[in-house]
């Protein structure tokens, strides 16, 4: 087809000259013309007449892009579809046939104008669509590759309120309709046409009142293609079905009782295609929307040089009627279609009315008032959440390599946390340079079970203290270098060979005695020399603290070995500090229990939301997901359904988390078991709604891996688990109590460490900040269904 410039251009008959041949009818066309004759008639527009119709569209403006760059699609359109007929809609790729389809059936909104979808605006309530009475087939296949034919149908029938027997008949006969394979084949492993079949008998399954089929007969042979078009005739025979059909095929839709031919945001025509051959004199439809479409041009470039000789070589038909019915725009607005066989050119512009055809027959009967009962009001259907929770369960099953790594991933997380974080570091390099013995050994000999003080005239006789000393740093530090000189030993510290150096004077334990025992003559230089010089690599923070930690304590305990040998009081020469037993916690603090409870929360948070987002977007994007909400299935529902299954996905991985890191690891658990899985479970929750919200704003998998990716590293630097919160910038303290692994890690460490009760305040705070964001994420996620359309 030639792409013509001519957005927006309309025909005025002045463009159309008289025909010159009649043109032969068949018998087909005949009985089609005669049921064109007894459908549509003429009436006045009125919003009651709009509502007779199947489908009803008014001045629909509809663009894409910002205001700054729009991308017009529908440029004030009229489409009007009678009831029990079939609707070829025509045009170019990418004028805008899904997007009017998408708008028809609930799932985008115009800019301006107005629809009647079966007597109902599209989303009213009581209109009944989106739902049953639709059957629509995007242009997407939109199924679950892992399912079957026949569980992919046994799906979309339940969703329609189907008893399961009444599907298995459909199946049944619209497998032998569409050809299709063996029933228990997979979706994924069928031909693309075989595909695109399936997804039509999951549009026909219901037996819908209007069905909407986006390019159903692509790849389908034109045998196959006969028959779907011979079905599509004899359902709609009955006046009760009605189908709007879109494809690239034209010449296929002579079956359909109306053509709408789309382009520059209008119909050129809106007409039979006997009507449209007769009148514009083509051999094919093709020819037709040729003719229309430089017609098209021709209204808004009349003079346009560019397309001149284009239009020399189309034979353009001529006014079969010079009386046509000049109108006003906004009138011709409202007259689309609505007088049947009539003429309309285009959705704006002149119209011609071909009089012998608007002689007013008998009226419509008024359409049927949508039922309007408590149904409307239930939030969740039984039905609905039957099939969305049989669908999320068999693709959970399915899909063998995810459900392993849903359950592998939190055991190898926990693994590696419990393995990895929190242990002492031991075996790190320390340089001794040990100038009081002369020996190579580190740990040199001494007198360990002697006092070295005499015991008639008290006078010490300390030697060696510095050997006693080596003797008990290496129970907490084995990794002891001696080096003969501090220079050598300096210069491989610098080297990265040990983590500190120990220097040892030649009189350290003398001098340490004169301190000790007689501080009022002591010279500096002997205090200099009573101390052990340590120069250490400070680079790592964890390392360092470790190990001016274990220096000191040996030193203490060196001391406390010596009274004891001399019969003093233990504690007579240790610091004047006395640590008792600890309020809360272990003897030994443990960076693995301090740290337990946020990598717990945060493991069964982060799983949740790359679970649920993962398998949203998927459905979004493989289109299952607007399929399912044209079938009328609610946001809500399709939000709880996932709540249901993947909560028991994370109850198992809850149960394997903590099975793991209190009965394996031996993490520290004093609290009540019950309300740690409850507050477990809880974020598992959160982190799941908080999935719902990353699926529904984004588009991608990309973005939303960096939305999470984003979260991630923020939530998990201020939780609290890295550094206390006590210590950050007063602003950030603010925001990460805001946070929602913030005040949970804190409950689940006070609930573990400390016992305490879900009464206490920290609890409770966790409990009721995780509760908050679970209601917050949750609701921004149902409004986000329910409003954003495109
Ligand atoms: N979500 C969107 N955002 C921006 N532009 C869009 C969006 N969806 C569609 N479009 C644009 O709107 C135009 C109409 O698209 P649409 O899919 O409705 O065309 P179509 O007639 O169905 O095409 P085809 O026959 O190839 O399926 C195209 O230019 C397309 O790029």
């Amino acid at each position: 087809m030639p792409a013509y410039d001519n957005e927006g251009a309309t025909i005025s008959m002045e463009d159309v000259r008289a025909p010159e041949a009649p043109i032969t009818i068949s018998t087909i066309e005949k009985e089609l013309i005669a049921r064109r004759h007894k459908q549509f008639k003429s009436q006045k527009s009125t919003v009651a007449s709009r509502k007779q119709q199947a489908v009803c569209v008014r001045r629909a403006h509809k663009k894409y892009g910002t205001t700054k760059n729009p991308n017009i699609i529908l440029d004030g359109l009229n489409m009007t579809v009678p009831k029990g007929t079939i609707y070829g809609l025509l045009g170019a790729s990418g004028c805008g046939k899904t997007t009017l389809l998408s708008c028809i059936v609930g799932r985008r909104r115009l800019n301006s104008g107005e629809i009647w979808v079966l007597g109902g605006k599209p989303g009213s309530p009581g209109s009944g669509v989106p739902g049953p009475r639709i059957g629509y087939m995007p242009q997407e296949i939109a199924l679950f590759g892992e399912f079957s034919i026949r569980e992919t149908l046994i799906y979309f029938g339940w969703i329609a309120n189907m008893p399961t027997k009444e599907v298995e008949e459909r199946i049944d006969f619209l497998i032998a309709l569409l050809q299709l394979p063996n029933p228990t084949r997979q979706v994924k492993n069928l031909s693309g046409g075989q595909q695109r079949r399936t997804s039509l008998a999951a549009a026909l399954i219901h037996d819908p009142e209007l069905l909407i089929l986006d390019e159903p007969t692509v790849g389908v042979d034109p045998v196959l293609r006969q028959s779907i078009w011979d079905h599509l005739v004899e359902i709609t025979k009955g006046g009760r079905t009605t189908v709007i059909i879109t494809t690239h095929y034209i010449d296929e839709t002579k079956q359909a009782d109306i053509i709408g031919l789309m382009r520059g945001g209008r119909f050129l025509a809106e007409e039979s295609p006997m009507e449209l051959i007769r009148r514009y004199q083509g051999e094919s439809l093709e020819e037709v929307f040729l003719k229309l479409s430089v017609l098209q041009n021709l209204g808004k470039r009349r003079r346009s040089s560019i397309l001149a000789d284009v239009v020399e070589r189309v034979e353009l038909p001529a006014l079969p009627n010079p009386a046509a019915v000049d109108l006003e725009e906004a009138e011709i607005g409202e007259i689309s279609g609505e007088f049947g066989d009539n003429v309309s050119m285009s959705s704006r512009g002149r119209v011609v009315v071909t009089p012998e055809l608007v002689a007013p027959i008998e009226a419509m009967p008024p359409p049927e008032k949508p039922a309007r009962n408590m149904d409307m009001y239930i939030p969740m259907k039984w039905h609905h959440m039957k099939a969305l929770i049989w669908k999320n369960f068999l693709s959970l099953f399915r899909n063998f390599g995810a459900l392993a790594f849903i359950v592998g991933l939190p055991v190898s997380q926990m693994i590696f946390f419990c393995l990895a974080i929190g242990h002492y570091p031991v075996g790190l390099p320390i340089a001794v340079v040990n100038y009081e013995v002369n020996s190579t050994n580190p740990l040199c000999e001494y007198n360990k079970d002697v006092c070295p003080q005499d015991p008639n005239t008290y006078e010490w006789n300390l030697t060696r203290f510095s050997c006693e000393y080596l003797d008990f740093l290496s129970t907490r530090q084995s990794n002891l270098i001696t080096y003969p000189s501090k220079e050598l030993a300096m210069a491989e510290a610098e080297k990265g060979k040990a983590r500190a150096v120990l220097v040892f004077h030649s009189n350290f334990s003398e001098s340490l005695m004169q301190r000790i025992t007689d501080p009022r003559h002591v010279t500096n230089w002997t205090v200099k020399h009573s101390d052990m010089e340590a120069h250490m690599d400070v680079t790592d923070k964890q390392v360092e603290w470790m190990l001016y930690r274990d220096l000191q304590l040996a030193f203490m305990d060196a001391s406390e070995h010596l009274a004891t040998v001399c019969d003093l009081p233990t504690r007579i020469m240790s610091i004047p500090v006395h640590f008792n037993k600890p309020i809360y916690g272990l003897d030994v603090p443990n960076f693995t229990d301090f740290a337990g409870p946020g990598v717990i929360l945060t493991i069964v948070f982060f799983l949740a939301v790359a679970l649920t987002s993962g398998s949203m977007l998927a459905e979004r994007n493989e289109g299952i997901l607007e399929r399912s909400l044209v079938s009328g299935i609610t946001g809500t529902e399709i939000l709880f359904s996932h709540v249901i299954v993947e909560m028991l996905v994370m109850l198992v991985q809850s149960a394997v988390v903590l099975l793991l890191g209190f009965l394996l690891f031996g993490l520290t658990m004093k609290g009540p078991i019950g309300w740690v899985i409850c507050l477990t479970v809880m974020t598992g929750l959160c982190g799941m709604t908080f999935g719902f919200v990353v699926s529904c704003l984004c588009d991608t998998d990309r973005t939303a891996t960096y939305i999470a990716l984003g979260s991630f590293l923020p939530m998990v630097l201020l939780c609290g688990i890295i550094w206390p919160i006590e210590g950050m910038h007063v602003v950030l303290q603010w925001i990460s109590y805001f946070l929602p692994l913030t005040l949970s890690t804190e409950g689940l460490r006070s609930m573990l460490q400390r016992g305490w009760s879900v009464n206490t305040p920290t609890v409770s705070a966790g409990f009721t900040s995780i509760a908050i964001w679970i209601a917050v994420y949750l609701t921004t996620s149902i409004l986000l269904l329910k409003f954003k359309k495109g």
